[in-house]
């Protein structure tokens, strides 16, 4: 599905308004009547609510939803955290309809805890303090309103999004809303599906309230993976097919220590469908993955005994990239200086598909601007939060403030596709293109899961997967695998191999 920022939706609604003459009332009439709709939905019959409303449309919808609880027999207690006069438009037209008498101020401190009770014997309170016109850290009567309402105890839905949770990025700003249940409109907002906002949004209902489909069509978005959204991109297998119909992956990586990462990369790629692997090690632990792999085929570069690669000949990399369709690089390189400078030899000159992992990306991460000379029509970088930063020349907090910003800055800038790990591992192309994966779990953060993931995406590129749909699929299968293993032995032990060893069945699950 499709998720926006705020500032889009709020676009979406001017253009709804004011290009097709869409009454602003009515889009918050529509949007009360769907919160009543789930309300009435989840609780199985009339009773008592509790509505805490804001001084904008937020609070708006929120005096839609008491005026109709109220006629479908609730009894209603609306609480505004704001003066009567701070209220306009079309939020102040539906405090009018409600009627004075139904709506207590409670705009200094303190107040709102005088209505305690209330709250606490509510069968449901309705958020409607702040919503996409969130624009700062809530303090005061509203920080106080918020830590009622989550005191409380009743079940709590969130009108558009809990307030204090923002609708780009999902942080909390200051403080935020635990909900049960979210309604939200037209299209889910970045805030609903990334973290920690996941966690306070609850369930999430996504309703109709009558802005035309061209105009929700036409704003830009970013794509949530969903199991829905990767399986018509998976592609099923000809009868006919034959090894060489799913392409020949080279993997570059491994050194002394390290050679696990390029065993499981390796492993990862047979696993992901490649129709042949050959794994580039250093000569001198060739033996130990020949041991370690067994259907990938292994090719000894020179490394004079030293357990790293060295800047080998162009004649070795020549013949290590005859007849292949992908590339991998990274896994457990080393950052040895020899090493350092193959890898930005391999950037500037490999022509393939290339995917830029791990030790390989952080011997880019010192001469960012050798992306820019790069030879490959597709190169994929997959940084976790650290090795961004590093790239990008900030700090990981800065990476971590705006996720979605941080890779499709960089992924525009240097003409590259960024997957920026972590929890909901964001997707950028060089075009801008965005995606955020829904799938995976804690249990995904250990060593040797990022091997897994390069080995899967070199597959798929091997397979003639365009990149971004490479990077979805990819992404959302390693999740999806690690979900499944998760299933069955819990997120506490997880070890790569078992993800590596279930993309199969997550790939059969999907494909059917
Ligand atoms: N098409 C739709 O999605 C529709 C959405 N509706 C609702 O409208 C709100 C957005 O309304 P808006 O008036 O722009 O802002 P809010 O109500 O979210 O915020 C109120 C007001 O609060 C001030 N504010 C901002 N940050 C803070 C803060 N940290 N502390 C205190 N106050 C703050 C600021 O002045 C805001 O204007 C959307 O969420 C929907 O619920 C329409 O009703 C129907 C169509
Ligand atoms: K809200």
């Amino acid at each position: 599905m499709k998720v926006v920022t705020g500032t889009t939706m709020q676009e979406i609604d001017r253009r709804t308004i004011e290009e097709f003459g869409v009454p602003g009332l009515a889009l918050m009439e529509n949007a009360g009547t769907g919160c009543v709709a789930a309300i009435t939905e989840l609780c199985d019959s009339t009773g008592r609510a509790v509505v805490v409303a804001g001084k904008g449309n937020n609070g708006g919808d929120g005096f839609v939803v008491a005026r109709l609880l109220r006629e479908n027999g609730w009894q209603v207690a609306t609480f505004v955290i704001a003066r009567k006069e701070e209220i306009g438009g079309d939020a102040r037209v539906n405090l009018e309809r409600l009627g004075d008498g139904a709506v207590t101020f409670c705009s200094e401190p303190g107040m709102l805890g005088h209505y305690v009770a209330a709250l606490r014997e509510a069968d449901v309170i309705v958020d409607a303090l702040l919503g996409t016109g969130l624009r700062s850290e809530v303090t005061g009567v509203y920080a106080e309103a918020i830590s009622l309402v989550n005191a409380a105890g009743p079940p709590v839905l969130a009108v558009d999004i809990p307030s204090g949770i923002d609708a780009a990025t999902g942080k909390v700003l200051g403080t935020a809303v635990r909900a049960d249940l979210t309604v939200t409109f037209a299209l889910a907002k970045c805030g609903h599906v990334m973290y920690p906002g996941v966690t306070f949004t609850g369930s999430l209902k996504v309703v109709d309230i009558g802005i035309p489909g061209e105009v929700t069509d036409a704003a830009p978005g970013l794509e949530f993976l969903e199991a829905d959204a990767i399986r018509p991109l998976l592609r099923k297998r000809e009868r006919t097919s034959h090894k060489g119909s799913f392409g020949h992956c080279l993997i570059i990586a491994g050194s002394t220590g390290k050679t696990g990462a390029a065993a499981m990369a390796a492993n990862s790629a047979v696993r992901s469908g490649a129709g042949l692997v050959t794994l580039a090690v250093p000569a001198s632990l060739s033996p130990i993955l020949e041991a370690k792999t067994t259907e990938a085929m292994t090719l000894p570069l020179p490394d004079g005994d030293l357990g790293y690669l060295v800047n080998a000949d162009q004649a070795f990399i020549d013949n290590a990239l005859e007849g292949k369709n992908a590339v991998a690089v990274g896994p457990g390189l080393s950052l040895h200086p020899e090493t350092v400078q193959l890898v930005r030899r391999l950037v500037s000159t490999v022509s393939l598909p290339l995917v830029l992992d791990a030790d390989g990306l952080n011997a880019v991460a010192g001469e960012p601007e050798v992306l820019l000379h790069k030879k490959s029509p597709a190169l994929i970088l997959t940084p976790h939060p650290g090795e961004m930063a590093r790239l990008a020349g900030c700090s990981v907090t800065d990476v971590e403030r705006g996720r979605t910003t941080a890779a499709r800055e960089f992924a525009e800038y240097h003409g590259v596709y960024v997957i920026l790990k972590g929890a909901r591992t964001i997707i950028a192309a060089p075009d801008g293109r965005l995606a955020i994966n829904g799938s995976g779990n804690p249990g995904m953060a250990s060593g040797g899961m990022g091997d897994v993931l390069a080995g899967i995406l070199v597959a798929l590129l091997a397979q003639g997967y365009e990149p971004f749909t490479a990077c979805r699929i990819g992404v959302f299968l390693h999740g999806h695998a690690a979900d499944m293993v998760a299933a069955e032995m819990g997120e506490i032990g997880m070890a790569a191999v078992d993800v590596q060893e279930r993309l199969p069945y997550a790939c059969n699950q999907l494909i059917q």
